[in-house]
């Protein structure tokens, strides 16, 4: 059965501090970041657009040159007590922003908004999760390509698309709407070139804090009984009260967006939501 993922929709975040809140997101155990691109889709939600890419996808763009140092301070907490110790003494010498990146991760201490959007700027590598809802998809294979962005969700000139996504280095999905069959995904994953996930929406796309379809798990069903090992992702009124329904029918990746940044503490959510999914493979 494929890993767990889960995935909080930056949607939901605060647009105004794009960064920050991606970084607080994949401190909190992130696996993805979902973005909902909608240009000439939802018109109000237009200006999200240009955000995205300045705040977020050039960010991880240009922080690949330090992605080491991001490695290291997940897996050698001591190297961070080390760069603390350099901090007290070269501080006025090397402006220390590797070390304030450093002490928010290991000792959770408050640091400037600033301070940590540089943090993101330079330091974090998010996978980024796109779900594009425009008219042309085509014209976005090459802009998002050249960031750090790997998923991506399609809905027509499909064989095209995926032939494109894929030589951009990303990983092609497709997503489905509540009226949309299952059966009109089939094609995409059974031909020669197949998706790698599909995104089953369960709710209309459009807007956060919407009510979860209980009734779009008939699809999930239908999905995990005919391809064991896909990624299936559910998005829309995930929560407490609706993931276990949404990980037994045997979605695996996870969206959720009002949840987990409505929550005081979003790591409690997001751990719980992997326990779900964890839990529904163990049993199925
Ligand atoms: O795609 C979306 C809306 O179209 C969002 O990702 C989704 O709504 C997440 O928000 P919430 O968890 O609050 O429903």
């Amino acid at each position: 059965m494929p890993k767990a993922k889960i995935a909080p929709s930056m949607l939901s975040s605060d647009f105004a501090n794009l960064a920050s809140e991606a970084a607080r997101m994949l401190h909190c155990g992130a696996d993805w970041l979902h973005m909902d691109i909608m240009l000439n889709y939802v018109l109000m939600l237009r200006p999200i657009f240009p955000i995205i890419f300045s705040n977020i996808l050039l960010g991880p763009f240009l922080g690949s040159i330090a992605g080491w140092v991001d490695t290291l301070s997940r897996i050698l907490p001591s190297v961070l007590l080390l760069f603390k110790v350099l901090e007290s003494t070269l501080s006025n010498i090397l402006l220390p922003l590797c070390f304030v990146t450093l002490n928010l991760d290991v000792m959770g201490v408050g640091v400037s908004q600033l301070k940590e959007e540089v943090l993101f700027f330079f330091f974090c590598r998010a996978y980024l999760d796109c779900h594009l809802m425009v008219t042309n998809p085509l014209d976005y294979v090459e802009p998002l390509g050249k960031s750090w962005c790997f998923r991506f969700y399609i809905s027509h000139n499909w064989q095209e698309l995926v032939q494109q996504i894929r030589s951009k280095g990303m990983t092609p999905g497709v997503a489905l709407k509540p009226g949309t069959p299952v059966e009109e995904v089939y094609p995409l994953l059974d031909g020669e070139n197949p998706v790698e996930m599909v995104l089953v929406m369960t709710v209309e796309p459009g807007f956060g804090g919407q009510k979860f379809l209980p009734e779009m798990m008939d699809k999930v069903h239908a999905l995990r009984k005919k391809y064991p090992s896909l990624d299936i992702e559910v998005d829309g009124g995930l929560g407490a009260s609706t993931i276990d329904m949404a990980a037994s029918a045997g979605a695996n990746c996870i969206v959720a967006g009002s949840s987990v940044f409505g929550a005081a503490e979003p790591a409690q959510v997001i751990s719980l939501m992997r326990k779900s999914v964890d839990v529904a493979q163990l049993v199925n």
